[in-house]
């Protein structure tokens, strides 16, 4: 039995803020942050790593009582037998990660915890506190870059090999990526990449796991599980369309492919996929037959919440195994589709779409789906991004529709919204034109609008989508 000590006590720090003076001193970070929702965990250190939470006791001190929250960060295909990137090959393989430090902004306010194996000592909170309070306002930098293209050619051949195996009638979808080499001007932090995803106009929830020098982060809107105590969320996001020009603009994209056929049938693949797993390990399954629009800021997705109740005896570690990878980054069927991966793609993907999240001492939590990716170190970056290909698609535009959803990462290379350095505009590809989205649009973006001009939905997370909310 593992006997671990959490102490948490309120403080009137701004989080970002005082992770950003803290880090400095930890290699081992971990952040999920969600923008739109008071769900924003931010690690530091290692207190310890374990393979299970059974075996875990908790001594809860200090004024609030949080349970101890633990970080998971797993890769797309954990038995791939290919070798992963060798950015990715350093990060160990832990399944439940506690930090010395956790930042929290959740429901029961904001929040530092400090846990450790012993009692903590006094001390060391109040400097922790005191370190916290007095950090200065964080700011935003620029990094020009340069993206050295991927071959159309090539992935011409990796999509012609996915309809194949449609045509065989060994997979139905299949859900292949592209991977981006980014090379900076200069070599970047972790820090300034958080920033700029935490404060710029990229929605969802930011992820960041660093590991001595090398990070992985992003900014994903695909929440994979939520649990809290027996209620159960998932998100079947599936089917792409571009952001527009304007308001206008984006209500006919929405309203076009909401009517689309193969945006539909790509995305029903995971509705039936999620409500499949639900219906065997939960009970009040309530899962839309139709889809809303989820709008984003460089694109918009079809997307239908799915919510439960969780049967007694599950858990969230296994209500994750079982929901990933769902046929949104994999394929139908799925273990088809992951083995059809391994063949054609022509690297591993590690992280990039794989479950990540937290997990605190009560068994209560979220994993989102890593999307919207990169894995960095020193001025180099890998980027990934992938797309949903049924019977008919057209390897041109997928290739482009990979180019719209890799701007979300991108973004986190741009200091302002609408800064565009003359360096980094000269050397990006079309892919990297990022940087021009408004303030204002960014704030209509908020709320999901749906594809018709009514907003059916209301939420308790800020993403309204028609018929059928995600609670
Ligand atoms: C695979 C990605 O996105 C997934 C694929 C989508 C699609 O094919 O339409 C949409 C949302 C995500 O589930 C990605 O962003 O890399």
């Amino acid at each position: 039995m593992t006997r671990i000590f959490s102490h948490t006590r309120p403080i009137e720090a701004d989080i970002v803020d005082a992770f950003c003076l803290l880090q400095k001193g930890f290699t081992d970070q971990f952040v999920y942050y969600d923008k739109q929702r008071a769900c924003r965990y931010m690690g530091l250190g290692r207190c310890i790593a374990l393979p299970t939470l059974d075996d875990a006791e908790s001594e809860l001190e200090g004024p609030t009582a949080q349970p101890p929250v633990f970080f998971s960060f797993n890769r797309f295909d954990a038995e791939n037998p290919a070798p992963p990137d060798e950015l990715f090959e350093a990060f160990p393989r832990l399944k439940f990660m506690l930090p010395e430090i956790v930042l929290i902004e959740n429901e029961r306010g904001t929040l530092l915890q400090v846990n450790s194996l012993g009692p903590v000592y006094p001390g060391r909170i109040e400097r922790f506190a005191r370190q916290a309070l007095a950090a200065p306002a964080r700011r935003r930098e620029t990094i020009p870059y340069r993206i050295e293209p991927d071959s159309r050619a090539a992935w011409r051949q990796v999509l012609d090999a996915g309809l194949h195996a449609i045509a065989e009638g060994r997979v139905e979808k299949v859900v292949p990526s592209r991977r981006l080499k980014l090379v900076a001007e200069h070599p970047f932090s972790s820090k300034d990449l958080l920033v700029n995803l935490i404060d710029g106009s990229a929605r969802g929830t930011v992820l960041l796991y660093r590991y001595a020098d090398v990070f992985f982060c992003g900014c994903t809107p695909e929440l994979l599980v939520r649990k809290r105590g027996s209620n159960l969320e998932s998100m079947c996001l599936a089917g792409t369309c571009p952001a527009g020009s304007s308001e206008e603009d984006r209500m006919r994209l929405a309203a076009e492919l909401m009517a689309d056929s193969k945006n539909r049938s790509e995305h029903d693949y995971v509705v039936r996929f999620i409500r499949e797993v639900f219906n065997r390990t939960c009970h009040d399954v309530d899962v839309p037959s139709e889809p809303g629009i989820l709008p984003l800021t460089h694109v918009q997705h079809l997307c239908t919440p799915a919510r439960a109740r969780l049967l007694e005896g599950v858990d969230l570690w296994s209500m994750m195994e079982d929901l990933h990878p769902t046929p949104a980054v994999a394929g139908t069927p799925v273990g088809e589709a992951k083995m059809l991966l391994r063949r054609i793609e022509p690297y591993n993907r590690g992280f990039f779409a794989g479950a990540c999240g937290y997990v605190d001492g009560d068994g209560d939590g979220e994993f989102s789906v890593a999307l919207r990716t990169g894995v960095f170190d020193g001025e180099i970056g890998w980027l990934y991004a992938g797309c949903g290909v049924v019977a008919g698609s057209d390897a041109d535009a997928e290739y482009d529709e990979i180019d719209m959803k890799l701007m979300t990462i991108l973004s986190a290379f741009s200091g302002e919204d609408g800064a565009d350095t003359a360096a980094s505009r000269s050397t990006r590809s079309a892919a990297a034109d990022e940087g021009s989205r408004s303030e204002a649009r960014y704030a209509s973006a908020i709320d999901c609008i749906s594809g018709t001009a009514e907003t059916l939905a209301g939420s308790t997370n800020n993403q309204r989508v028609e018929k059928g909310t995600i609670r």
